[in-house]
């Protein structure tokens, strides 16, 4: 048996799917429409996600989930976060009894707060010797051209992230290992919060300072929560965490960034809910992630304020989330 799958041909799948092809493996690209399919297979292109991108010849797209996982040892998944668990009930009856599942989504599923990982072991009933996930500062874009960067790679079985490292790498793509799955994926997840803050700062018109303190306070905000939650607090300084957070908060093409930025511009929640062509994570996570904190007792004044915007309780232009304190004596964290 041998084979690997990406099921989503989006942007980041379209991209993943194009790094495992460029480091050697032959893929099977699982898609939804057919004519996404003929035109990776006959044109070697996805213009919807990926315009400009040349695909290589190794991989394949079907729309077939069968052909695509049957008899397929590593399984990418690489879908919205709230549509992970459809998906994975299609391909639990489909995956090999020693298939390893891995997660590139950003995201938390809002009707139970759960993680990637901890669905993906829940729907497919495999234990986390099985799982793994894959996050780090990765703008689908700038990988399909070829610009050089570094990914994390994060299971509880060691042997499973070094073998799932070695194959998610090529030229332009470095992959390193870790057993962090829990920082792993906050770090993807939160940075996302932090970004939509950073595009509604962009937005309003303020300038660097505002975006600077902003995104290091929230690197200290997302990190006590990761920590709460039992994340290593050097992930949340590494790759996974720091590194993705520069990468969206500064990157024009991100989604979650240019949701924020349009909230700032004056646009309604449901209004940037109907421009964004693409997933921006953050929109979803907001909610759960705020009742996760509350539960833990962990304070998020950035959080809080992106969700304030988001309900129209709060005019961006009031957004300052890194002047709030409850204790002006004694603020917190002030050597972040
Ligand atoms: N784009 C990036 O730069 C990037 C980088 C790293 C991680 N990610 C993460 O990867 C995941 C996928 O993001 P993306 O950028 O590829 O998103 P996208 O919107 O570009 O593509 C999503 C894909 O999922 C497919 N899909 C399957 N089932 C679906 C359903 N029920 N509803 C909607 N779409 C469905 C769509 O057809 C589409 O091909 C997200 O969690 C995102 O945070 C994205
Ligand atoms: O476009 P975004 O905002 O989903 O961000 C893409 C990646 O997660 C950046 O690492």
């Amino acid at each position: 048996m041998s084979g690997i799958a990406v099921v989503g041909g989006g942007n980041w799948g379209t991209t993943f799917a194009k790094v495992l092809a460029d480091g050697g493996h032959d893929v099977t690209l699982a898609v939804r429409r057919a004519e996404m399919a003929e035109e990776i297979n006959d044109a070697h292109r996805n213009t919807a996600y990926l315009p400009g991108i040349n695909l290589p010849d190794r991989i394949r797209a079907t729309t077939d989930l069968r052909e695509a996982i049957t008899d397929t040892d590593y399984v990418f998944l690489s879908v919205p976060a709230q549509s992970c668990r459809e998906n994975l009930e299609e391909i639990r009856p489909l995956l090999s009894d020693s298939a390893a599942v891995i997660s590139l989504m950003k995201g938390v599923e809002r009707s139970t707060g759960k993680r990637m990982s901890e669905v993906i072991a829940e729907v497919a009933a495999i234990g986390s010797d099985r799982v793994a996930v894959a996050s780090g500062p990765n703008i689908a874009l700038e990988i399909a051209q070829g610009q050089p960067t570094a990914i994390l790679v994060a299971s509880e079985s060691d042997d499973l992230a070094m073998r799932v490292a070695r194959i998610a790498r090529c030229s332009y793509l470095r992959s390193f290992v870790s057993n962090d799955v829990i920082g792993t994926e906050f770090g993807g997840v939160l940075k996302n919060l932090i970004a939509i803050a950073i595009g509604i700062a962009d937005g309003v018109g303020f300038g660097e300072n505002t975006k600077a303190s902003i995104m290091t306070r929230g690197l200290a905000e997302i990190t006590e929560f990761a920590e709460a939650l039992g994340a290593h607090r050097d992930t949340m300084m590494g790759l996974a965490g720091m590194g993705d957070l520069i990468a969206t908060c500064m990157s024009p093409l991100s989604r979650n960034f240019t949701a924020g930025r349009l909230l700032g511009q004056g646009y309604s929640y449901v209004d940037v809910n109907s421009r964004m062509q693409q997933t921006a994570e953050g929109l979803r996570s907001v909610d759960s992630i705020l009742e996760i904190a509350s539960e833990e007792g962990v304070p998020m004044p950035i959080v809080q304020q992106i969700a304030a915007v988001l309900d129209g309780r709060m005019h961006p232009t009031e957004l300052a989330p890194h002047l709030a304190t409850d204790d002006d004596e004694n603020p917190k964290g002030e050597t972040a």
